[in-house]
């Protein structure tokens, strides 16, 4: 955790109120939330213990694929978001990949933790990789992104639409309802079951999904207390990553509602080097831009993606 010791607070936390931690009820979330009041315990030994309070979301209701990949916005963070405005919790722990480009007014994501591995994890019920996969088989994903990259790659896979958390699925593909699945390695991890993972696929082949991986936290941007207590847990490298990742979907989202792919990293020599895609989502399209820049310009980096990839698919593909 960043910070483990610089960040520790012996004795200087005078304001004592329980923080109230908000979260989503999956067990992802909830393993999530608990990592959050963890690092909050270890920084702030005198606090007494945060309480983690959990709330139901539209996204946790229905979980339809057009929704949630194109459509709907905000459906795993609005009612926690109205707790924070309302005061009823303190900050939010969101999958930075679930939340938005704009922000509520009145909030903001202070603090961003060091990435978990942010590559997609396949999962063969017999096997292990793409290549062991019949022509024909049939693969479980909810995600368009996936999808779009999955048959670009192999045609003649046929992938229908996977509802549920991490366990339901993994316990559909166990039942044979599919072939193969894919999710977030970083979930799998966070949960203690990355082990089921029967290949781990490169960001060069499956392009991961914009801040996979990251987890954020967002407080009333007025809070001072919260947004003091939590820089320990920030990590600087990871938000730069995150914001030139969400700046590039924030430019193509409003004028493309296609599968998006992006990912940035800092190399050894200081640069920001982004990798960003779009699809159609059969995957009989699909557009790449990588470029690099100054950490500093992360943001600029971003959209400058997105311009790029808007002028390469032209005005069609993006209808
Ligand atoms: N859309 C659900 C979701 N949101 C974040 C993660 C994984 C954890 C992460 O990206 O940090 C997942 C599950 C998955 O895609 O397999």
């Amino acid at each position: 955790m960043a910070g483990s010791q610089a960040g520790i607070n012996q004795g200087q936390d005078r304001d004592l109120r329980i923080v109230r931690i908000g979260t989503r009820g999956s067990p992802l979330a909830l393993a999530q939330a608990e990592m959050v009041q963890a690092a909050i315990a270890a920084a702030h030994p005198a606090l007494p213990p945060a309480e983690i309070v959990v709330i139901k979301t539209t996204g946790d209701r229905i979980q339809d694929r057009a929704l949630a990949e194109i459509g709907g916005k905000g459906l795993f963070t609005k009612e926690i978001e109205d707790a924070l405005l309302a005061g009823s919790i303190d900050v939010a722990v969101h999958s930075m990949k679930d939340v938005p480009t704009q922000l509520p007014d009145g909030l903001a994501i202070t603090c961003l933790l060091p990435r978990e591995d942010p590559r997609d994890a396949l999962i063969l019920r017999a096997g292990r990789s793409l290549a062991d996969l019949p022509p024909g088989a049939v693969i479980g994903s909810a995600s368009l992104r996936r999808q779009a990259q999955l048959l670009h790659r192999r045609p003649d896979l046929r992938v229908i639409n996977f509802r549920g958390n991490v366990g339901t699925r993994l316990g559909k593909l166990a039942a044979g309802e599919v072939d193969a699945t894919l999710l977030a390695l970083a979930g799998l991890k966070r949960l203690g079951k990355a082990d089921v993972a029967t290949c781990i696929l490169e960001t060069g082949e499956m392009l991961p999904a914009v801040a996979q991986g990251a987890i954020g936290l967002e407080i009333r941007a007025a809070d001072t207390r919260l947004n003091d207590l939590l820089k320990p847990l920030h990590d600087d490298a990871t938000a730069i990553a995150v914001t030139a990742e969400r700046a590039c979907l924030a430019g193509l989202e409003g004028s493309c509602r296609t599968p998006i792919a992006a990912h940035a990293t800092i190399g050894a020599d200081g640069r920001l080097r982004l990798v960003a895609l779009i699809a159609k989502p059969d995957g009989s399209a699909l557009h790449r831009d990588e470029r690099s820049g100054l950490p500093a310009e992360a943001a600029a980096l971003g959209r400058a993606a997105a311009d790029r990839l808007k002028s390469l698919a032209g005005p069609d593909f993006l209808a």
